[in-house]
């Protein structure tokens, strides 16, 4: 049987802080982009910790001991494109082996329904571990359907790290992919009727590269 995943609100202090700075409506496209990659790099650290240690013999000036390195796995990280492509910077400050696919998403702005338009995956997923970002989790439907097109692709060890989830978003995920973790930095309040994170931060996308 799969194992069940968790869903984990990572509140640490700074990403808190962080998370603040770009929630205020003035806080412009350059902050914006520094501060979504500051807090990404603190959630790695977090998602990371049960990554898999092996035994490595080293060779210290003093002398030889047996200590920890990661074992073989490699990270693969995918933003959901565009906004995902905000976290994948930080993520690398911490993990620069990672390797790094993407699925592109869009939501109908009417229907709120996803339409994917690009992926493109490193080989060898089902040995590798996931991690799929995107700063936003509204209504659930893009995880969802990139939670899809990864495991129609091979991939089993899936955690999906976003900054805001909605209760809404984060019930939907869990009720279609029960296997995955979740991660957020906040769960906030519900969506509004155009499906906008209530208080959120409004359009991630349009915020990371100026766009509207
Ligand atoms: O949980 P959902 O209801 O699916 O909404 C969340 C999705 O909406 C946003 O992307 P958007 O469609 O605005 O695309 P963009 O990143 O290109 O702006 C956001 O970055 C998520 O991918
Ligand atoms: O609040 C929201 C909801 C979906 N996508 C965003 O960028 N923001
Ligand atoms: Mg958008």
């Amino acid at each position: 049987m799969a194992k069940l995943g968790k869903f984990e609100v990572l509140d640490h202090p700074l990403i808190q802080h962080k998370l603040t700075i770009i929630r205020n409506e003035n806080c412009g496209t350059r902050e914006f982009r520094q501060v979504v990659n500051e807090i990404a790099e603190l959630m790695a650290y977090e998602v990371s910790r049960d990554m898999p240690l092996e035994d490595y013999e080293v060779k210290t000036p003093i002398t030889k001991t047996v200590q920890k390195r990661l074992a073989g796995k490699k990270v693969v990280i995918v933003p959901i494109l565009r906004a995902g492509l905000g976290m994948v910077d930080g993520i690398l400050e911490l993990i620069p082996a990672a390797k790094v696919g993407h699925v592109g998403m869009y939501r109908d702005e009417k229907t709120l329904k996803p339409t994917e338009y690009f992926v493109k995956m490193p080989d060898n997923l089902a040995s590798r571990d996931i991690f799929i970002v995107d700063p936003m989790l509204a209504t659930g439907g893009s995880a969802i359907m990139a939670v899809d097109a990864l495991k129609k692709r091979g991939a089993v060890n899936i955690k999906f790290v976003c900054l805001v989830a909605a209760p809404e978003g984060v019930k939907a995920l869990r009720d279609a992919h029960p296997d995955i973790d979740v991660f957020a930095a906040s769960l906030d309040d519900h969506l509004d009727e155009n499906g906008y994170i209530v208080p959120g931060l409004g359009d991630a996308g349009d915020r990371l590269f100026g766009t509207k």
